[in-house]
């Protein structure tokens, strides 16, 4: 079948590698055509360092690569989601099935980013997510790999299952939409925020309770606004959690460590030089969590020190001394 991946970041092409390896004709769209013709011209992408790109792929500039597609990956920033959605719309049709990578909740509506792409395509075509702990360094060299196709439409959620599914990269489906977009964004300010612990100079035991306090935070606000409570426990929620908290191809990490450290939000963004999810998602889920009332004290406390200047050590004091819980009661996810 034919495939194309809109956005050409490191994400981007490595899932338009899985799809070459799967013998499909692939086209991998980049909003910059110098860049798509760099990158044709030497088969690698800055941003996947060490990477050959399959001399199959088809490397473009070009949207009308669009037309007759089975399957579109939107894979910008989030930031880009809805003028990428603008830019396809045009060439789909009710055959078509498009899946979201990207990881984020749109500034401003703070729609899922599904949502953002259903908007700008009416219902013409399918929307599903493909989501995961899944490092594009780590895809790009085709380490075994797992994620979640989720679509309210069960076969639109298979064909997505068989469209990447091989044997280094293995795919799960799932009806929770809601769920796995918004495990997805809700786990970059936390990665963000142990990324400041091991800039601070925290171990492991901090790192533990950041992330086992965050994961019930996570479910609360998932829960609230549709989710359903397994995914969070499942790949694209614990799975992605623990990876983006615990590894160094983390932007969000990497950015949190540069803070950490003491270095303003925008420093640490411009140091990390890819996008930094986790800073842009703690507003909206700021904004979220307060407009639906769940308590979400580690989310608030990264969105007081990422956007009120909040001092760090200050807010770790707050988190530490805040009113005495049950463990039992307070975990209802578990
Ligand atoms: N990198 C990963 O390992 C990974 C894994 C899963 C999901 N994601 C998600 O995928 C999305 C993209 O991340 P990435 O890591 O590929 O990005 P990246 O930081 O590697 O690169 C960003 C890319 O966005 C492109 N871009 C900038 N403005 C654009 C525009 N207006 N329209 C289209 N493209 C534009 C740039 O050309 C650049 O190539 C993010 O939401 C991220 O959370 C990333
Ligand atoms: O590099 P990050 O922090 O944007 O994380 C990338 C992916 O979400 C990991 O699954």
């Amino acid at each position: 079948m034919k495939t194309v991946v809109l956005g050409s970041g490191g994400w981007g092409t490595a899932l338009s590698q899985i799809l070459c390896d799967n013998g499909h004709e692939t086209y991998l769209w980049s909003h910059s055509p110098a860049k798509a013709a760099e990158m044709a011209r030497t088969r690698e992408n800055p941003l996947l360092q060490g990477v050959h790109l399959p001399e199959s792929l088809h490397i473009t500039g070009d949207l009308d690569c669009l037309k007759g597609a089975d399957l579109v990956v939107s894979a910008p920033p989030s930031f880009a989601v809805r003028e990428t959605a603008k830019k396809m719309a045009p060439y789909l049709t009710e055959k078509t099935v498009v899946v979201s990578v990207s990881k984020g909740i749109e500034r401003d509506t703070n729609l899922r980013l599904s949502q953002v792409i259903q908007e700008e395509t009416g219902n013409i075509c399918k929307v599903a997510v493909l989501s995961g702990p899944s490092h594009a360094e780590e895809v790009g060299i085709r380490l075994p790999t797992g994620c979640v196709a989720a679509c309210l439409d069960v076969d639109a959620a298979r064909f997505v299952q068989d469209a990447f599914m091989n044997d280094y990269f293995r795919v799960y489906t799932s009806g929770d939409v809601v769920g796995v977009e918004l495990a997805a964004a809700l786990k970059n300010v936390i990665a963000l925020s142990c990324g400041v612990c091991d800039g601070l100079g925290y171990q492991d035991n901090t790192k533990a309770l950041l992330m086992t306090r965050a994961m019930a935070e996570i479910t609360r606000l998932g829960e609230k606004l549709g989710g359903s409570r397994q995914t969070f426990g499942g790949l694209a929620g614990m799975g992605d959690l623990i990876v983006t908290c615990t590894s160094m191809h983390s932007r969000n990490r990497r950015a949190g460590i540069l803070i950490g450290q003491g270095k303003t939000p925008r420093e640490a963004m411009e140091e990390v030089g890819a996008v930094v999810e986790g800073y842009f998602a703690a507003e909206s889920i700021h904004q979220l969590s307060e407009r639906v009332g769940v308590e979400m004290p580690i989310s608030r406390c990264a969105y007081e020190v990422l956007y009120q200047g909040k001092q760090i050590r200050g807010v770790v004091a707050e988190l530490m001394t805040r009113a005495k819980k049950d463990e039992l009661l307070e975990t209802a996810w578990l």
